[in-house]
C-alpha cells in the first residue's frame, strides 16, 4: 500500500502571491448567520483545506468565493477579480467540482465531458488526456449512471478541470467513498498541486485535511477558529502525545470526587492539559514517559482502576476540541 505519511506539506513558498483574497465575508439566511465575517488569503499553488463539522459554513464560504452565492457583506477576489462584479472573469480561472448527484446519468463519460467543454469560450483541454489524468480513459463510453461512487467523483473533478483552471474548488470530494477510492482521489489532488494548480478543498475528515493541505482553515459555526499549517496547528497544543483511558468506577463517583481526580491528573508532572471527554480521560503531554509514570503512581495511591489505556500522537481533532470544546464529528 502506498505510504502517505510523508506528504509534502508546506512546499508552497511564503513568497508566492495570493490568488484568493477573502475579506470580511458574511452570509445570513434570515436571522441565522452562516458565515460570520471571515478573512483569509490563499497562495498560488497551495492546497488550502477548509475543515469543520457539518454546518460550519464551508460550502457557503466556497460558494461565495466561486461567485455562486452573493455575500451580504465583504469581498472575495480570485486572481484579482471581484466575484461580485467580475464573475465572468472569475469563471474563466476557476473550476468547481459538482456533486455527483447533479451529473447527467444517461450521458456517457465522453459526452458529458464534451458538453462541459462546449460551455467555455476559452480553450479547453483535450478530452482523452484529461480523462486519462483521472484514470477514467477505460470508462469513456460508459454511461454516468453505471459508474461507481469513486469514478463519479473523479469524473466530477475532470469536469472541473476542463477549462484548465488556475483554482480548483473541491467540496467534500471523498464523502461516502471507500478507503481505496479515497486514496485514488488524494493522488489525483496531489498531482494537481504538482501541476501548479491552487486547490481549495472542504472536508470534515481530519486525516484528509492533514494529509493534503498545505494550510488548514479550521471553521466552526461560521467563524475561523484557527488557520495554519497542519504541523503548526498541532504544535499549538504544545503536546505531542495524548494518553486516553477510562475509569469504570466513575459512574458511581460523586461529582466532587470526579473533578478532584481531574485536578490531580492536571497536576501530574509532564501533563500539560487534562480533559474529561465522553467516557474517557485525555491527558496531553510532551513528556510521555513521565506523564505515564505519574498517572500510574496517582491511581495506585488513590486506589483507582483504569482500563482501555492507549497513547497516541495528538491530531487536528484534538486541536478542534481544544478550540471549541466539541469534536469534529459531534458538532
Ligand atoms: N439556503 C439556505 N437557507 C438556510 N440555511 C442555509 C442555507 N444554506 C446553508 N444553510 C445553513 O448554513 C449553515 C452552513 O451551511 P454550509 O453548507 O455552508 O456548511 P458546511 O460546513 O459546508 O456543512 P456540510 O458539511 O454539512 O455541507 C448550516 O447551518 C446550514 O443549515
Amino acid at each position: 500500500m502506498k505510504e502517505y505519511a510523508q506528504a509534502p506539506h508546506g512546499d508552497v513558498s511564503a513568497e508566492q502571491p495570493n490568488i484568493i483574497e477573502v475579506d470580511g465575508l458574511v452570509k445570513r439566511y434570515g436571522t441565522f448567520t452562516a458565515v460570520n465575517g471571515i478573512q483569509f488569503q490563499v497562495k498560488r499553488g497551495e492546497i488550502f483545506g477548509l475543515l469543520g463539522p457539518n454546518g460550519a459554513g464551508k460550502t457557503t464560504t466556497m460558494e461565495m468565493i466561486e461567485g455562486l452565492r452573493q455575500p451580504d457583506e465583504g469581498v472575495a477576489r480570485v486572481a484579482g477579480y471581484d466575484t461580485r462584479t467580475q464573475l465572468s472573469k472569475v469563471k474563466e480561472v476557476i473550476g468547481v467540482q459538482l456533486q455527483s448527484t447533479s451529473l447527467f446519468d444517461l450521458l456517457t463519460v465522453k459526452e458529458i465531458t464534451a458538453m462541459y467543454a462546449s460551455f467555455y469560450h476559452v480553450p479547453t483541454l483535450p478530452i482523452l488526456p484529461l480523462l486519462d489524468s483521472v484514470t477514467l480513459s477505460e470508462k469513456l463510453n460508459d454511461r454516468v449512471k453505471n459508474l461507481s461512487g469513486g469514478q463519479k467523483q473523479r469524473l466530477a473533478i475532470a469536469l472541473a478541470l476542463v477549462n484548465d483552471p488556475q483554482v480548483v474548488f473541491l467540496d467534500e470530494p471523498t464523502t461516502g467513498l471507500d478507503p481505496q477510492a479515497r486514496r485514488t482521489l488524494w493522488d489525483i489532488i496531489l498531482k494537481l498541486r504538482d501541476q501548479g494548480k491552487t486547490i481549495i478543498i472542504s472536508t470534515h475528515y481530519m486525516d484528509e485535511a492533514e494529509l493534503l493541505s498545505d494550510r488548514i482553515c479550521l471553521m466552526d459555526r461560521g467563524s475561523i477558529v484557527a488557520l495554519d499549517t497542519p504541523r503548526n496547528l498541532i504544535r499549538s497544543l504544545e503536546s505531542e502525545s495524548a494518553i486516553e483511558f477510562r475509569v469504570p468506577a466513575l459512574d458511581t463517583m460523586p461529582e466532587e470526587r470526579r473533578s478532584e481526580l481531574l485536578d490531580s491528573m492536571q497536576g501530574i508532572e509532564g501533563v500539560r492539559q487534562a480533559e474529561f471527554r465522553k467516557d474517557s480521560y485525555v491527558l496531553y503531554t510532551d513528556q510521555l514517559q513521565s506523564a505515564l509514570t505519574g498517572l500510574v503512581a496517582l491511581t495506585e495511591r488513590d486506589g483507582i482502576q483504569f482500563t482501555d489505556l492507549l497513547t497516541r500522537t495528538a491530531t487536528l481533532e484534538d486541536v478542534f476540541i481544544h478550540m471549541t470544546g466539541r469534536s469534529l464529528r459531534e458538532s
